[in-house]
């Protein structure tokens, strides 16, 4: 791969198969394209299915190398390794996912890239100090027998990610991956293949054998995505997106009984009683409702106020919203595009629908004036609306913009109803001063995670994933174990 610093639209990027980079053996490529300009800055080469065979191979072929026959403590320090590296090259990594995705360098700064980081190294900590389980146990003849457990390597994960934390999201399968002793085939999403590509060379570096890290580019049906779910040598399925992707996925898994773990989508809401710090809220739910243009799954998409402070609420949040500075970068403010052309129609869709639907739109609504390199990004306004009815689309879908409907209430059940009224369940925020409301309300939401007085603040020891249409599993720390893991118990007759 050709250095990221500088993208140009000569840049290649190429899939990384058995420890070297590739093209594709069928001669495809697809264009890699600046969201915040439109303009092509790249050249991707898409894996075909012989490509995606190969690195499925060479994953099995490292289980029984030296990577499969390493202890722990030896993983261990190539893992950490992998984090030292990512860090080394942290200008590198983040020039790559700002050229791929156009979010703010703060952004990817001070989330992706560190996280990036972060998902090696925790992932070492959990496996280097977690306990093994035994139970002494009474047998007929009134004797005693032990029983333990000692996990192994699932084998070849494919770790299917998405765009938006590109990664972030993919190193949070990855990592734990490599640290439970698995090999990975990662299909990063064709719109941001590069970060996945460059983390090639981090694996080159730091001594890792070959095949244990593998990226195969591509699109989902009928192309690399498929192509890598359905190989019958993938052992497990790891996969980060939307719903509709997850249910194509799962029927791929279905074939040869494979295992999957699914983060998806959400329609997260947030509840503000009057009680709360009005500061605390309205920093809390700008950041969650227009961090990264909106294209964040943990994201607040409905907002729930008590009636006393609805006003005041909204009158704050829209002058957040209109701090916002969409396409001018470089400032602290700027609000960065959407992925694709593609995802703005259907944001500004959506824009529309709430509007035919009789929604008020407090700010925003639209496409901002912009003039020079970024006028042909994929920006959008922040928007907010009011009198939204609870049936309407806006409430109902997850948009993935920078947008929320926000709604007033007058009691607590009344509230907890309207929150849990959705498919989703990936996650929610509470807002109050009252500790022992909000205790009682974070544990009545239907939600993987429910965050108080905060949102996104995250340990990456704790369980992580969503309910209902929101996935399956939980991943984080120890919960991490159980997909990466097989395990075997040992009953010994003593
Ligand atoms: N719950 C979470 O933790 C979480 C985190 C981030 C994003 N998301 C969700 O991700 C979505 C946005 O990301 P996206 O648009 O990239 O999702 P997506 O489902 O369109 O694509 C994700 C990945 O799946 C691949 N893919 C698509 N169809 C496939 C198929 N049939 N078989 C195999 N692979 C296929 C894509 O190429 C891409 O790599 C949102 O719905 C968001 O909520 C969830
Ligand atoms: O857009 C979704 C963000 C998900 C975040 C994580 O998966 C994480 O913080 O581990």
């Amino acid at each position: 791969m050709t250095s990221p610093a500088s993208p140009s639209v000569t840049e290649t990027i190429l899939n990384f198969i058995d420890g070297s980079y590739r093209q594709g053996s069928d001669g495809k490529s697809f264009p890699n394209i600046d969201p915040a300009t439109g303009l092509q800055i790249g050249l991707v080469h898409e894996a075909s299915e012989a490509d995606v065979a190969d690195a499925v191979a060479a994953a099995k072929a490292a289980l029984k190398g030296p990577w499969g026959k390493m202890t722990t403590a030896e993983r261990v320090k190539l893992i950490a390794a992998v984090a030292t590296e990512i860090e080394r090259r942290a200008d590198d990594f983040l020039a790559a996912e700002v050229a791929d995705t156009g979010k703010p360098r703060h952004v990817a700064s001070h989330i992706d890239i560190p996280r990036g980081a972060a998902n090696f190294r925790m992932f070492a900590d959990v496996v280097s100090t977690m306990p093994g389980e035994s139970f002494n146990t009474s047998t007929p003849d009134g004797g005693q027998a032990l029983n333990y457990t000692v996990r192994k390597p699932k084998g070849v994960v494919a770790v299917v990610c998405p765009w938006n934390f590109p990664l972030l999201l993919m190193t949070w399968k990855v990592g734990p991956a490599l640290a439970c002793g698995n090999t990975v085939v990662v299909k990063p999403s064709e719109e941001t293949p590069r970060t996945a590509a460059l983390l090639g060379e981090v694996m080159n570096a730091v001594g890792m054998p070959k095949g244990v890290y593998n990226v195969v580019h591509g699109f989902g049906p009928g192309s690399a995505g498929e192509f890598l779910t359905s190989n019958p040598d993938v052992d497990a399925i790891t996969f980060t997106g939307e719903t509709g992707t997850g249910q194509a996925i799962m029927q791929k898994a279905a074939i040869g009984v494979r295992d999957i773990s699914f983060e998806l989508g959400g329609k997260n809401p947030a509840i503000v009683f009057a009680d709360a710090d009005l500061d605390k809220a309205v920093e809390g739910l700008s950041r969650s409702v227009f961090l990264n243009t909106g294209q964040v799954c943990l994201g607040t998409e409905r907002v729930y106020v008590e009636r006393p402070i609805f006003n005041a609420f909204v009158a704050r949040m829209a002058a957040a919203a209109q701090g916002f500075k969409p396409g001018v970068t470089g400032d602290r403010a700027y609000l960065g595009p959407l992925i694709s052309a593609e995802h703005r129609e259907k944001v500004l869709g959506y824009y529309r629908r709430a509007v035919e639907d009789g929604a008020t739109v407090v700010t925003g609504g639209g496409v901002p004036e912009i003039s020079g390199a970024e006028a042909g990004g994929f920006f959008v306004e922040p928007t907010l609306w009011i009198d939204v009815a609870h049936g309407d689309t806006v409430m109902r879908e997850e948009i993935f913009g920078p947008c929320c409907g926000i709604v007033p209430f007058d009691s607590e059940d009344e509230v907890i109803a309207l929150a849990n009224d959705t498919v989703y369940g990936l996650c929610a925020s509470i807002w109050t001063e009252n500790m022992s409301r909000g205790h009682r309300v974070a544990a009545a939401m239907d939600v993987g995670v429910c965050w108080v007085n905060s949102w996104f603040l995250r340990d990456l020891r704790t369980a992580f994933g969503g309910s209902g249409h929101s996935g399956i599993g939980r991943e984080g720390g120890v919960h991490s174990l159980e997909f990466y893991t097989e395990i075997t118990n040992i009953c010994v007759k003593l």
